[in-house]
């Protein structure tokens, strides 16, 4: 049985989603792949069921109806995995801006190390980032900072997107109290695991921007996390917010 599953959320992702499969179940170490796919226009849903024909005991797909978002996407592949036994449970982009041989990089920080939750981390050696216009590398450092200075946690990527979460710490969270839908999800679970006081190692990663398909970031989701944040810090100062 396999003790790790790596979660990946996809929207219109035809271009990545073989490649990127192939190499996760390629890896030195065993690990599950969950894709959850917002029924992308573009197929990729039917590029996966091909795929299970290959891989039908370690590549899983969750469909859902439409576009609903990477933190719900995230939340509905959470919630499958703990019905499961994993021990192990990650989060990764499917455009290979996260190189898949680092999961055995986080995985051992989790296996081995004293951690609960290992962050791939873009910012705790400089910033580590390829191919994104400058503009968009100062928006997310910016972002990283500002949300280090509100919410006061000790980590430098707050708003990184690829995560191994060990089973108790999303055994502890509770998920159908998660707010935000859009990418600032990612601050809010690291928050939570922070308050309920897991230990968040952050790995350096080199963060390298996809080369095939497009980014689904929106301006949405920079208001989400901008107000959102500040919203979350005022309730945990006055004890009403729930982990
Ligand atoms: N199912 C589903 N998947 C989605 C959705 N929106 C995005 N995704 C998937 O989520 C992954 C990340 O989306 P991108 O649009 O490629 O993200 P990015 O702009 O490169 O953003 C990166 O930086 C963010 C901010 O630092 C990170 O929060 C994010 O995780 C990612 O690493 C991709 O696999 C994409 O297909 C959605 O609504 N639904």
């Amino acid at each position: 049985m396999v003790d790790a599953v790596v979660i990946i959320p996809t929207y219109n992702e035809i271009e990545n989603v073989e490649r990127i499969i192939k190499n996760v179940l390629a890896l030195q170490r065993d690990f599950d792949i969950l894709i959850v796919d917002d029924n992308s226009p573009d197929g990729t849903a039917a590029k996966v069921k091909v795929l299970q024909e290959e891989y039908p005991e370690h590549l899983f797909l969750l469909e859902r109806e439409g576009k609903l978002g990477l933190g719900t996407a995230y939340i509905t592949g959470f919630k499958w995995a703990l019905e499961r036994s994993y021990e192990y449970i990650f989060e990764m982009d499917a455009d290979f801006s996260h190189n898949p041989n680092d999961l055995i990089r986080l995985y051992n920080a989790c296996a081995k190390g004293t951690s609960q939750v290992a962050v791939g981390s873009r910012y705790v050696t400089g910033v580590n980032v390829v191919n994104w216009p400058m503009s968009r590398v100062l928006l997310s450092w910016l972002a990283s900072k500002y949300v280090r200075f509100i919410t006061g946690m000790d980590v430098h990527d707050t708003t990184a997107g690829f995560i191994c979460y060990k089973r108790e710490v999303l055994e502890k969270i509770n998920l159908n109290k998660i707010k935000f839908v859009g990418y600032a999800f990612q601050i809010e679970m690291k928050y939570k695991a922070y308050l309920s006081k897991f230990k968040i190692k952050e790995i350096p990663v080199i963060f390298t921007d996809r080369t095939r398909g497009t980014s689904k970031m929106s301006k949405g989701i920079i208001s989400e996390a901008v107000f959102g944040v500040l919203r979350m810090k005022l309730k945990s100062m006055f004890n009403s917010y729930e982990i």
